[in-house]
């Protein structure tokens, strides 16, 4: 038996279809844009190659992309200064700073600074703690694509086991508030959980979201889970750098009924999600009806 592979490059392109058929409609109705302002700090190639590809999907989307790359010398006075602009300016409706930031920089400030309506990353405490009541929040890009290919290749999620691999603030814990608000049963694991295989062994689904390179194996798996794979892990093989994710693709297909592939999983579907959020936050800040389909 072999895994249904799940398609997040073509799942993010038709989610990109429908935000810019949203952004056609507000354009033809009412003659307005939404805009996403991206700042960069510093020149981090990795970043720098996320920075153009979101802002190249953004102007395809029929979008306005407003960049700022700043120097890595850049001081925590002149980034807030820029914020401070960006949440004052009515052509941005989603700010999105790029993490991580130099050392000089506090980030959790800087994100707590962004206008939390504007906060498309969903990073914002207040838009954290909108979550975790119930209350209507931007989720963050990364765990909404994760849900939005749930839905998609499982239907209700209502009653499964998910299993988070990870606690970060970006992925794991945002994942498993998603996936609460689903009615799953879920259980976040981590570096100390003890016995972990017997832990993953009991997921319907199991998001992998650890950074370390094809940790997850067949044997962490039931028979016929869905795992999505959020790690993006840069390593050496045959002399060449290769992208591999947490999960081990060919064990664990033999094993698992879905599962989503690196590159082509979730990476794509975070940035769809990023340009959707930018919608959804024109469309709450003109209370105007959000896209269908497109949030939590
Ligand atoms: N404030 C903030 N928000 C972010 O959402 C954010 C961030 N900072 N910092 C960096 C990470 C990383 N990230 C990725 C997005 C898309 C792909 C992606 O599309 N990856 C492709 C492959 C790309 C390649 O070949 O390198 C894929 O998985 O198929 C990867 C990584 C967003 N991030």
């Amino acid at each position: 038996m072999t895994a249904q592979t799940i398609d997040g490059k073509n799942f993010a392109a038709r989610i990109r279809g429908r935000v810019a058929d949203h952004v056609a409609r507000l354009r033809d109705e009412r003659g307005v844009t939404p805009g996403l302002a991206v700042v960069l700090v510093g020149d981090d190639p990795a970043s720098q190659v996320y920075v153009r590809s979101k802002g190249k999907m953004t102007k395809e989307c029929g979008m306005e992309s407003f960049e700022y790359r700043l120097p890595e010398t850049t001081g925590e006075a002149e980034l807030l200064a820029l914020i401070a602009k960006l949440n004052a300016d009515g052509a941005v409706h989603g700010i999105l700073v790029q993490l991580p930031l130099p050392a000089q920089i506090d980030a959790e400030l800087v994100i707590n600074s962004i206008d939390p309506s504007k906060d498309v990353d969903g990073f914002h405490v207040s838009n954290v703690g909108r979550l975790a009541t119930g209350q209507r929040s931007m989720v963050p890009c990364t765990p909404l694509g994760c849900l939005l290919m749930l839905r998609e290749h499982c239907g209700s999620l209502s009653g499964l086991n998910a299993v988070v691999l990870g606690r970060s603030n970006i992925v794991g814990k945002p994942m498993a508030q998603l996936l609460l608000s689903e009615s799953c049963t879920v259980t976040i694991a981590h570096s100390r959980t003890r016995d972990l295989q017997d832990v993953t062994r009991r997921a319907d689904i199991l998001v992998a979201a650890v950074g370390r390179p094809e940790m997850v194996t067949g044997d962490y798996l039931k028979a016929g889970a869905t795992v999505i794979d959020v790690g993006i892990n840069r390593v050496e093989r045959d002399g060449k750098n290769r992208l591999v994710g947490d999960c081990h693709f060919d064990s664990c297909a033999s094993v698992a009924g879905a599962i989503t592939p690196v590159p082509g999983g979730v990476g794509p579907m975070t940035i769809a999600c990023l340009l959707a959020n930018t919608v959804t936050a024109y469309c709450r800040a003109h209370d105007l009806p959000e896209p269908e389909g497109l949030t939590a």
